[in-house]
């Protein structure tokens, strides 16, 4: 089994969520509570109570997390592809492997790396949504002090499977938008390239870009449902489950509901990507 492609998913992975977390912080916030009135709101509250640390809050443990979970994507997609299509990566662009193969393989790997995924961002998503400034001296201290504080606090208020808790709404958001993620970057790069060549840098990133955007809005209605099955269970239980919360969402707050966070979530998506994209083509070529 090629491991190339796990290594190379994950330093291309860290290098596009450093750039993306305080585009998740707004997003997330924007998705689950109510006080802000849009992105520059929420963005301007945050700088002014939280300082620019606000934005970076509940980043370290993906930065860890990000070596299990976006190897498992990448590798997962790749080593599919080369099961369906007997071809490895270097060889794809030369013989392109069909759609319905790149969709399946990116559903796979969307659905295993939603699994290592789960306790990970249920633990951003609850730091994220803290809102006091952070180490204020004299002020009292927030809920969960750090991600190993806020793990803890999970398995003793909630047990194992509160670790888990949000964990079927990703796996529902994840498989069939990571199966468009992969369809939309091989489809542009194979659009915009000369036959047998491989994919300029311009062309990878723009690619890499707009597949990052389409896959996130046609994952933002179930990304809503999922931060906010995650949120639930922290005072007491509201969704008895995905169904139950899309109901209630949308009879409380209407469609619309299921786009919160679009906006914000596409600009993230696009810079990400790119360079997620970038980084794994270059380093595949260079170990290549
Ligand atoms: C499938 N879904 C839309 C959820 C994500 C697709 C892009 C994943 C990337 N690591 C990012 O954070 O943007």
């Amino acid at each position: 089994m090629p491991v190339e492609e796990f290594v190379a998913g994950w330093i291309s992975g860290a290098l596009g969520l450093v750039l993306g977390h305080p585009f998740d912080t707004v997003k997330v916030r924007l998705q689950t509570q109510t006080t802000y009135r849009g992105i520059i709101d929420c963005m301007v509250k945050i700088y002014r109570h939280e300082s620019l640390l606000g934005f970076f809050k509940g980043m370290s443990f993906p930065i860890a997390s990000i070596a299990v979970v976006n190897s498992v994507l990448f590798g997962v997609y790749s080593n599919t592809l080369l099961l369906l299509t007997a071809t490895s990566h270097q060889e794809r662009w030369a013989q392109p492997p069909s759609y319905m193969h790149i969709f399946l393989a990116g559903c796979t790997g969307g659905f295993l790396q939603a699994y290592c995924l789960a306790p990970f961002d249920l633990i951003k998503v609850r730091l994220q949504n803290q809102t006091e400034p952070v180490a204020q001296p004299g002020s009292p201290p927030p809920q969960y002090q750090g991600p190993v504080h806020c793990a803890a606090s999970i398995f003793r208020e909630e047990g194992y499977r509160g670790l888990f808790r949000g964990a079927w709404a990703l796996m529902l958001r994840d498989t069939p938008t990571m199966g468009i993620y992969f369809i939309t970057y091989e489809g542009l790069c194979h659009q915009y390239t000369p036959e047998g060549q491989n994919p300029s840098s311009a062309t990878v990133l723009v690619a890499g870009g707009f597949a990052g955007i389409a896959s996130w809005v046609a994952a933002t209605p179930l990304d809503v449902i999922k931060s906010r099955m995650q949120m639930d269970g922290l005072r007491r239980r509201v969704y008895q489950g995905v169904l139950d919360c899309m109901v209630s969402s949308v009879r409380q707050e209407g469609l619309g509901v299921f786009f919160r966070g679009v906006t914000i979530n596409s600009a993230r998506a696009f810079p990400v990507n790119a360079v997620t994209f970038l980084s794994y083509e270059y380093l595949l070529r260079w170990w290549g």
